[in-house]
């Protein structure tokens, strides 16, 4: 339908309430539009930050991207305004927190949970590749939860740089494919790499390859170094799911579309999200 006139925002127009947290290039806040009361995340970025590092095209592309994705499970981007030194994102605000809150509070998921938000991740990311977007790193401190529990890829914004290996060096190895560590090109596959890897911690409450020092996580992934603990006991279908996604050969990955056809999928999870 009729797209609303996108109206000039101003800060003028919220109310700022607690601070979310803060990313590389600013802080985000809880926010709520004076008007209509409606509560939103306001991410603030600075500008000589984005200047510093030369990505206003980068920053520019990316808004395009984010305003133009529409999915129940990926985060909105509403829009944007600037004044001098700092550029506002009004992002959709998730009220369930993030997602390894959760994990870290029950350990691990049931079944079901785990194959729902599986099922959802994999809708999202063949929406994006859809459009063309690789999505960046997954990894649950970038998944949100909404008020109904519903899950939610937030971009956590320096995906632009944590393209850089640098960037993930710093961060964890535990969520990178064999293509990505061994610096080899790599491509869409890597995101059903990640789904295996989300799908085992769901489960486990711990990442496959997990070691004492990153250079045994390192290993352990360029190995496909793959074991199931006996205790939480998981289902053999559901082992199955994540032995077909964790497979060194990117071309012999299971696509998406054969995950939301996976057996443990369509037994197990909500498609309501
Ligand atoms: C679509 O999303 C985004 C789009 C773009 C950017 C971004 O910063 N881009 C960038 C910045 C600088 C240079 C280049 C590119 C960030 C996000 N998204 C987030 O940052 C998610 C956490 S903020 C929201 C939020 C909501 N709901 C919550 N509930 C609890 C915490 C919480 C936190």
């Amino acid at each position: 339908g009729q797209e609303s006139p996108k109206r000039e925002w101003s800060l003028r127009d919220f109310e700022i309430g607690k601070p979310l947290g803060k990313g590389k290039f600013g802080r985000v806040y809880v926010a709520r539009e004076a008007k209509s009361k409606y509560i939103v995340a306001l991410k603030v970025i600075f500008k000589e930050q984005i200047e510093k590092y030369k990505i206003q095209h980068q920053l520019r592309r990316e808004m395009e991207i984010q305003t133009s994705l529409r999915h129940p499970n990926i985060l909105r981007l509403y829009g944007w305004f600037h004044d001098d030194e700092r550029i506002f994102l009004i992002l959709e605000y998730a009220h369930g927190g993030e997602l390894y809150g959760l994990l870290r509070k029950t350990n691990y998921l049931s079944e079901k949970q785990a194959a729902t938000y599986i099922l959802s991740l994999t809708q999202a990311l063949a929406y994006c590749h859809e459009k063309n977007v690789i999505h960046r790193d997954i990894k649950p401190e970038n998944l949100l939860l909404d008020h109904e529990g519903r899950l939610k890829i937030a971009d956590f914004g320096w995906s632009v740089q944590s393209r850089s290996k640098r960037q993930t060096m710093c961060g964890t190895l535990d969520y990178l494919a064999p293509e990505m560590v061994e610096n080899r090109p790599h491509d869409y596959a890597v995101d059903n790499w990640t789904l295996g890897i989300l799908c085992y911690e769901f489960l486990y409450g711990v990442p496959p390859f997990e070691a004492e020092s990153q250079t045994d996580t390192f290993r352990r992934i360029i190995k496909v170094d793959l074991s199931f603990p006996s205790e939480p006991q998981a289902s053999a279908e559901a082992k199955h799911l994540i032995t077909r996604l964790l497979v060194k050969d990117s071309s012999k990955r299971l696509s998406l579309q054969r995950i939301m056809e996976h057996p443990w999928i369509v037994k197990n999870a909500d498609p309501s999200g």
